[in-house]
């Protein structure tokens, strides 16, 4: 039977147990953000239609910035972001009330959990299905002691009927939302719990020992090797050059900035040369041709264009095709005006159309002493050359 299948992703913690300056969630692990990797498990997974992300309220606009930088491909899913509350009990509420009417069954799963793997996810979704709700658990593999408050062992603990629980934690939307009018305001530290305390049967689904809650310094170790080996991402280069010549009385734009200058670049667009080569650099990656062939010079429609919208289209056909900017690096050849007033400004406005951060981006300028057409001040020229990147 197939259901309309939402997961909420609480990820409103502290984690003062990993002690780190900032949420673990946040932490960057194997090339992403671990609530990224965690994001992706779900993104990729066919069963679930809706995503409901749970963050700190401070951090709700960093997050959808992740996200856009990330893992784009999120866009076509139908996520939202809400913030969340004291407990993860409160975190997860308010992702439950964030979910549209089509939902039938929620999964929650723990934001701290990147290492989930399709099969547990199948598992706990049809768990729910069949049974109402159904959590993913590993059975205890050491031997069990009960020790009395001077650290002395009382006695073995049976351990046959023991598991640890993990997520995701699944059940039919009605029941969980029963599950917590039931439970009022008592403390809880998971769904099963609210559900056990309802008396709604559980069922414990196979989890997996690499499914394990990033919660202590030691975790991030295992973690980042975990994570490294199942995300070797795919890497494309690109490069792209263009020149232009100046011309008197014409305004001069490079990477999308104008510069105050006697002459600009002559073009069917505005000649911004490293905008252009940054697209050529792009387009190459992917292997889509190059400029000229997406936006012909015959075309009155790119008549004088600002070549910074080009520069989306471009980066729209990259995105699309599940790649984002690993890093470019751009160098302009002028022998004048002078250059380095603007690099930054130019850095911050290409890095936001790439829908990437500016630390990726590097522009330099160069003149050629005078030598050459750049270095005569007939044209300015320039090379790009980008690494793209995707999940395996
Ligand atoms: N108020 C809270 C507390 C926790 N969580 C989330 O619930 C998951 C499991 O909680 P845990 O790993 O215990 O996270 P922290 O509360 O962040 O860690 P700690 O207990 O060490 O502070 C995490 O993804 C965490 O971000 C949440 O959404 N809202
Ligand atoms: C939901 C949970 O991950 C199941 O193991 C856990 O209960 C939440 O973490 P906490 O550290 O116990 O709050």
């Amino acid at each position: 039977m197939s259901l309309k299948a939402a997961v909420i992703i609480p990820a409103a913690g502290f984690g003062t147990r990993m002690k780190l300056d900032h949420p673990k969630q946040f932490h960057k692990l194997a090339g992403a953000p671990i609530l990224v990797h965690t994001l992706r498990a779900f993104i990729d997974h066919p069963a679930i239609e809706e995503i409901v992300v749970v963050v700190p309220r401070d951090q709700l606009a960093h997050t959808r910035e992740l996200f856009a930088q990330y893992a784009p491909e999120a866009a076509n899913k139908n996520l939202s972001l809400v913030a969340g509350g004291a407990r993860r009990q409160d975190s997860v509420y308010n992702g439950l009330k964030a979910l549209s009417d089509r939902c039938r069954v929620v999964l929650v799963h723990d934001g701290a959990r990147p290492l989930v793997s399709p099969e547990v996810i199948n598992r706990c979704y049809q768990g729910a299905v069949e049974h109402g709700a159904a959590i993913a658990a590993v059975p205890v593999k050491d031997t069990l002691k009960m020790a009395d408050l001077d650290g002395f062992i009382d006695k073995t603990v049976d351990r046959t009927t023991l598991y640890q629980a993990q997520t995701p934690q699944a059940a039919m939307k009605t029941l969980l939302q029963q599950a917590y009018e039931h439970n009022g305001d008592r403390d809880v530290t998971d769904e099963a719990s609210l559900l056990e305390n309802a008396s709604i049967p559980v069922q414990l689904v196979e989890g997996a020992e690499t499914n394990f809650k990033i919660t202590r310094p030691e975790d991030l170790v295992v973690a980042q090797r975990l994570l490294s080996e199942q995300h070797i991402p795919v890497m494309r280069i690109g490069h792209g050059y263009d020149a232009h010549r100046l011309e008197e009385n014409k305004k001069l734009v490079l990477g999308g900035v104008t510069i105050p200058h006697t002459h600009g670049l002559a073009a069917h667009s505005d000649g911004d040369v490293l905008t252009h080569a940054l697209c050529d650099a792009l387009l190459g990656a992917v292997c889509a041709g190059d400029i000229g062939g997406h936006f012909p010079d015959t075309d009155n429609r790119y008549k004088g264009i600002y070549s910074i919208k080009l520069l989306e289209e471009v980066i729209g056909v990259v995105l699309s095709r599940g790649y984002i900017v690993a890093n470019a690096d751009i160098t302009v050849v002028c022998q004048a005006p002078k250059l380095a007033p603007y690099l930054e400004r130019m850095k911050t406005l290409l890095a936001k159309t790439c829908q990437t951060v500016p630390e990726n981006l590097n522009i330099k300028a160069t003149t050629t002493e005078k030598m050459g057409f750049e270095g005569k001040k007939i044209g300015i020229s320039c090379h790009a050359v980008v690494l793209l990147q995707k999940d395996s």
